[in-house]
């Protein structure tokens, strides 16, 4: 009986795999997108993507399309044809059409294993209906309010690199991992008052491992775990990774809601309006009760619940984009908020100019405590905030797969590889499209020659594009209906760590700069080039800095 019921599940899994594998080769040979120019593959299994991996990030892509032109194809795994383009019109249309450009499916099932049906998850009228009660959460005046935290865990570790410093001297300081720390403790208090309280214990709070848990083992991208992805028959294994994982979902599901529960008590107890918890969590909690939504598109308590690690995943933990942007990448692990700071620290020991003209802006701010408004007045803090968005983007690409057949529309026309030129695109179900961010962010024929350069000072004069970002004509947030929700808050709270880090302290590189590499496909993630194997690291010299 039980050797009849093995062989009718491996018969199915082996009817199933080959149904897989039929599905991909009719998508092979009949997409559109294969007459497109663009490089030969230089591997059977991995197509082009040994050549994208060696390369830094983008740099690949970027050499393509000045070879074969601004839409071309490559080649992922397993042969699948990759549709690439730098195309604004073509690139809004992606963006905007979202019942058409989704996230792919199974990288959707594998986070909705790890963090519930939260937002990032969420496709058509659930997102909608998510994104509607969210919004509010995260519009400027609720940003105003946060600005408070996001200024004292700043002065805290202003404090903490100050007490590191011998007197009238310099100390080396990696700031990657401070800064790490510094953000996630921001996003813990903002996003659903929680203390990780990283930036003063040695020891992770029990949030901080069961999160990191569930990432380390949810992404794991083993075997086993490819061919769960693959053939759903494979998810009846529990391998040691889902075990290790579901035990830790229980912490992160009794933390999450406990939080839940305080933010309901908190509005029993002070009603909608008055003086309560401004974190978002509560604010999701107050918007969900709003008399303008219907009992019936309000959120239930999973979809709130699924929205705490969803606010570490995508506000903190650059590993949904390990997963959403490019499933079989090298693995990483590196934070974005942090990374942006990072980035902009090491942009200005770059361009000393550039930290002087800053810090004495800065220093003009009567107060170590500046307001959302005060910090947003400063306006070569925002030249610098945007130069670094721009060149260093955080996230540098994503991707979408069709749903269905579309004919997408093109400001410039191509030649396809048999010499037709065409001035649409025809695209079929099931296509992989690659949404460049940091490629468009830095094109010579968008930003002029100089693109490649940090010039904090482009921002001074009206710029204007037909990039279809949300944020600062570029794609750093990326643009549409799914663009970042928090970026009014990523770029506050980058704000304020900046003024009162470059108020406080001079930075220098540690370290050659030949030897800061940022070769990553996935995040911009600083490392030594002689040290690899010590993992990611900025290391700055840093002063305090003495007024004359
Ligand atoms: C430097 C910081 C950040 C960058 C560069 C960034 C970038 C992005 C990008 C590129 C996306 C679109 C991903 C895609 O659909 O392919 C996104 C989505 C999202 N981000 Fe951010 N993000 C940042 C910070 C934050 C923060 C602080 C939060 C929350 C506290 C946040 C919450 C979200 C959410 C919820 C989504 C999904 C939105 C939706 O699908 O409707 N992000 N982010």
């Amino acid at each position: 009986m039980f050797l009849k019921l093995l062989a009718s599940l491996a018969g199915s899994a082996v009817l199933f795999g080959l149904y897989q594998i039929l599905k991909l080769v009719y998508q092979v040979f009949n997409s559109p997108v294969r007459h497109l120019p663009g490089p030969k593959p230089t591997h059977f299994f991995f197509g082009n993507f040994r050549e994208i991996w060696k390369a830094e990030n983008s740099v690949m892509h970027e050499q393509w399309v000045q070879e074969y032109g601004p839409t071309i194809k490559y080649q992922g795994l397993f042969g699948i044809t990759r549709l690439y383009t730098v195309d604004p019109k073509a690139l809004n249309h992606f963006l905007s059409n979202t019942h058409i450009y989704q996230k792919g499916e199974r990288e959707r099932k594998l986070l909705a294993r790890i963090l519930g049906p939260g937002i990032l998850i969420a496709e058509g009228d659930v997102h909608r209906q998510q994104r509607k009660i969210m919004n509010p959460a995260f519009g400027a005046p609720q940003i105003r309010e946060l600005t408070e935290v996001f200024v004292k865990k700043s002065i805290e570790l202003r404090d903490i690199w100050a007490s590191q410093i011998p007197q009238s001297g310099t100390a080396r300081i990696d700031v990657l991992q401070w800064l790490t720390k510094v953000t996630l403790d921001i996003i813990g208090l903002a996003g659903f008052n929680y203390n990780f309280d990283s930036l003063s214990s040695t020891k992770q709070s029990e949030l901080a491992e069961a999160f990191h848990t569930v990432f380390q083992s949810g992404t794991a991208l083993g075997p086993i775990r490819i061919l769960q992805m693959w053939l759903p028959i494979f998810r009846l294994i529990r391998t040691k990774e889902d075990r290790a994982m579901e035990r830790s979902m229980a912490v992160m599901r009794r933390i999450g809601l406990q939080l839940l529960q305080d933010s309901k008590n908190e509005m029993v107890q002070n009603g909608t309006e008055k003086g309560r918890s401004r974190d978002l969590l509560s604010l999701l909690v107050r918007a969900n009760t709003a008399k303008d939504i219907p009992a019936s598109q309000r959120l239930s308590d999973e979809d709130v619940l699924a929205q705490v690690p969803t606010f570490l995943v995508a506000g903190h933990e650059t590993t949904v984009c390990r997963i959403f942007f490019n499933l079989f990448l090298r693995s990483t692990r590196s934070r974005i908020s942090s990374s942006a700071v990072t980035w902009a620290l090491f942009a200005l020991t770059q361009n000393v100019a550039a930290q002087t003209r800053l810090r004495n802006e800065l220093l003009s701010v009567p107060t170590d405590e500046p307001t959302m408004d005060e910090l947003n007045a400063l306006s070569y803090l925002d030249c610098v905030v945007k130069e670094t968005m721009r060149i260093h983007a955080p996230v540098p690409s994503s991707m979408r797969t069709a749903i269905q057949d579309d004919i997408v529309p093109l400001s410039q026309s191509f030649t396809d590889i048999h010499g037709v030129v065409h001035d649409t695109l025809k695209i079929t179900k099931g296509q992989t499209i690659m949404i460049p961010i940091l490629a468009m962010n830095r094109d010579k024929a968008i930003w002029g020659p100089d693109a490649m350069e940090f010039v904090p000072e482009r921002w001074e004069s009206d710029i204007k594009n037909a990039l279809p970002g949300v944020w600062g004509h570029m794609l750093t947030f990326l643009g549409g209906p799914r663009a970042c929700i928090g970026y009014r808050f990523s770029l506050v709270e980058m704000k304020a760590l900046l003024f009162t880090l470059v108020r406080a302290f001079e930075f220098e590189l540690a370290v050659p700069v030949e030897d800061m590499g940022k070769k990553s496909a996935v995040v911009q993630r600083p490392l030594l080039k002689s040290q690899p194997e010590a993992g990611n690291q900025m290391p700055l010299l840093i002063k305090p800095y003495v007024q004359s």
